[in-house]
């Protein structure tokens, strides 16, 4: 068996379709969608992210304001910055690109973005509603997956699913979301035992460890849906996932790629939640 390759690229131009019908609601009741963007520092790999978000905006009609700041920044200066952006009418959605300087404290400044303008679904507040099956701006990336997810056909309730990974931004909000699809959630992690026991037992694996094709092909159950999050980027610039692709692809029924699979899907998403921001300023949710 060869998997079906769960296009993300294509997916997300439907996706950012969709978004930009709304937008066009949205500015003709006199709201003009806006997202801001902050950027500390000049990581490469961060500018090119920010940029890809920035197109991606501005191609449906999105303002995308672009901040950006020395990497010497300091905790009270991007405070400050985003005490003025919660404040600012005209912004819907506040961004702070990750990872920051390590003297600006991360956690601080998550908390003080208003919930409400909080579109990667950071804050606490969002991430607590998540939790009580009431959210409001899920996180980017797991809700990218659950979208590919559908795409693939896989009925999730009942079904064994396995997420490689625990962290606040995918790991930990993915489990939820595949909680509340009624999976039967199985969160691994770098001090799980036995890796290939887990994922060979798994239906639905989901990874997000950051090791490069660190669950190897022959791993995965025949039939599973497998869902990349991994982007590792080797020496020569090519990006490559966390799963080992090709012997993974000739066992699974379902497998995104990397590039082209969950990338693509966070940044519409992204833009999906700016949305959903300017239509509450819209009057229109
Ligand atoms: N506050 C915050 N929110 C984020 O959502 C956030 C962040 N910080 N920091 C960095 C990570 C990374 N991230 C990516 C999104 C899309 C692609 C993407 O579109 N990747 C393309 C390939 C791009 C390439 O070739 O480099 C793909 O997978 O096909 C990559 C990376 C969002 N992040």
């Amino acid at each position: 068996m060869s998997a079906r390759r769960l296009d993300g690229k294509a997916r997300a131009a439907r996706l950012l379709g969709e978004v930009e019908q709304r937008v066009r609601a949205c500015i003709e009741r006199g709201v003009r969608p806006c997202l801001a963007v902050v950027l500390v520092g000049d990581d490469p790999a961060s500018q090119v992210y920010v940029r890809s978000k920035e197109k991606r905006a501005a191609e449906i009609g999105i303002e995308a304001r672009d901040h950006r700041l020395p990497a010497t920044t300091t905790t009270d200066e991007l405070l400050a910055l985003v005490a003025a952006l919660n404040a600012d009418r005209a912004v819907d959605g506040i961004l702070v690109q990750m990872p920051l300087p390590p003297q600006c404290d991360a956690q601080r400044i998550l908390l003080a973005v208003d919930p409400a303008k909080d579109v990667d679904g950071f804050h606490p507040d969002n991430l607590g509603r998540l939790m009580l099956g009431q959210p409001r701006f899920v996180a980017c990336t797991p809700q990218g997956c659950m979208l590919l997810l559908a795409d693939a056909g896989i009925a999730l309730a009942g079904a064994r699913a396995l997420v490689i990974g625990r962290s606040t931004i995918v790991g930990k909000p993915m489990a939820q979301l595949l909680v509340h699809a009624d999976a039967t959630v199985t969160v691994a992690h770098s001090r799980t035992r036995d890796l290939a026991a887990e994922v060979a037992q798994a239906d639905v694996v989901v990874a997000a460890i950051g090791r490069l094709e660190f669950v190897r092909g022959e791993w995965i159950k025949p039939g599973a849906v497998v869902i990349d999050v991994g982007m590792n980027r080797l020496a020569d610039g090519r990006l490559v996932g966390d799963v080992e692709f090709a012997a993974a692809e000739a066992r699974a029924s379902a497998i995104t790629p990397v590039p082209g699979g969950v990338g693509p899907m966070t940044i519409a998403c992204l833009l999906n939640n700016v949305v959903l921001a300017a239509e509450r300023r819209a009057g229109l949710s």
